[in-house]
């Protein structure tokens, strides 16, 4: 049989609003997201990028269409499957949301808190592994506040990725970092495509990592104008 996407969509419209005030977001989106890829959403403001990225990842209701995620279809899913579902996805958003009284070690364990009551030990050895994957092995007792923005990010990602996510979707977790920290955190989310499969989707005006992507999709006015491969990675 035939392997299946771990993101398809057909067929997906988005409205807000009611009444007079509805306005239709995403129109008629189909698509599907290639196991262990990188692909990126790409578009001018206000054409629909957070409302894909947010149906996609299970924070938003599917109204209408089709969401499958992982094989479960979200339109119509329960509460029960839909916690499920977020369990195997890990989120990274621009403001990276650190608790600031927390060590990094300690804001990475806080990825493991929906993951329930494992062993301790265990989890503060994933914590450690996936500090060291993102270089910052030594920064582990450290608190935000004693930071760089790009070493914040990377926590963030640490944290993402802790619970060794099925997909990752990020929203703009490049935009306030330097070239060389963007760089290494796209790097880390390829490199993880390539050694576990994870499939990533990443929200980005960022034009320096457009040519690390697999794909790159581009959105207007709710709609695909152009879904393609970086010259680079031809
Ligand atoms: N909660 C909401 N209520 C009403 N309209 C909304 C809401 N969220 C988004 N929209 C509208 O839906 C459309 C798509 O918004 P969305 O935030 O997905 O765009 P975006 O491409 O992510 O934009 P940006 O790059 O500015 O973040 C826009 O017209 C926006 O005004």
């Amino acid at each position: 049989m035939a392997e299946s996407f771990p993101i398809e969509a057909s067929g997906l419209n988005h409205f807000f609003g009611e009444g007079e005030a509805r306005k239709q977001a995403i129109f008629d989106l189909n698509l599907n997201i290639e196991r262990g890829s990188l692909t990126i959403l790409m578009g001018p403001s206000g054409s629909g990028k957070t409302t894909v990225l947010t149906l996609m990842g299970c924070l938003r209701e599917v109204q209408d269409g089709s969401v499958k995620l992982l094989g479960q279809e979200l339109n119509g899913a329960s509460e029960a499957q839909l916690v499920s579902l977020r369990r195997r996805l890990g989120f990274i958003f621009q403001a990276h949301n650190l608790h600031e009284s927390l060590t990094a070690a300690q804001n990475v364990l806080m990825g493991l808190q929906v993951h329930g009551n494992a062993n301790p030990a265990k989890q503060r050895a994933a914590a450690d592994h996936v500090l060291d994957l993102v270089g910052l092995a030594d920064r582990r007792t450290y608190l935000p506040g004693n930071l760089s923005g790009g070493q914040k990010q990377r926590v963030a990602v640490a944290r993402a990725l802790v619970s060794n996510p099925d997909i990752v979707f990020a929203d703009e977790p490049t935009a306030a970092l330097d070239k060389e920290s963007g760089h290494t955190v796209v790097q880390m989310l390829k490199t993880l495509g390539q050694t576990r499969q994870t499939t990533t989707v990443m929200v980005t005006h960022d034009n320096r990592i457009l040519e690390m992507a697999d794909r790159i999709i581009t959105l207007e006015d709710g709609r695909v104008v152009s879904d393609r491969v970086p010259k680079t990675t031809l």
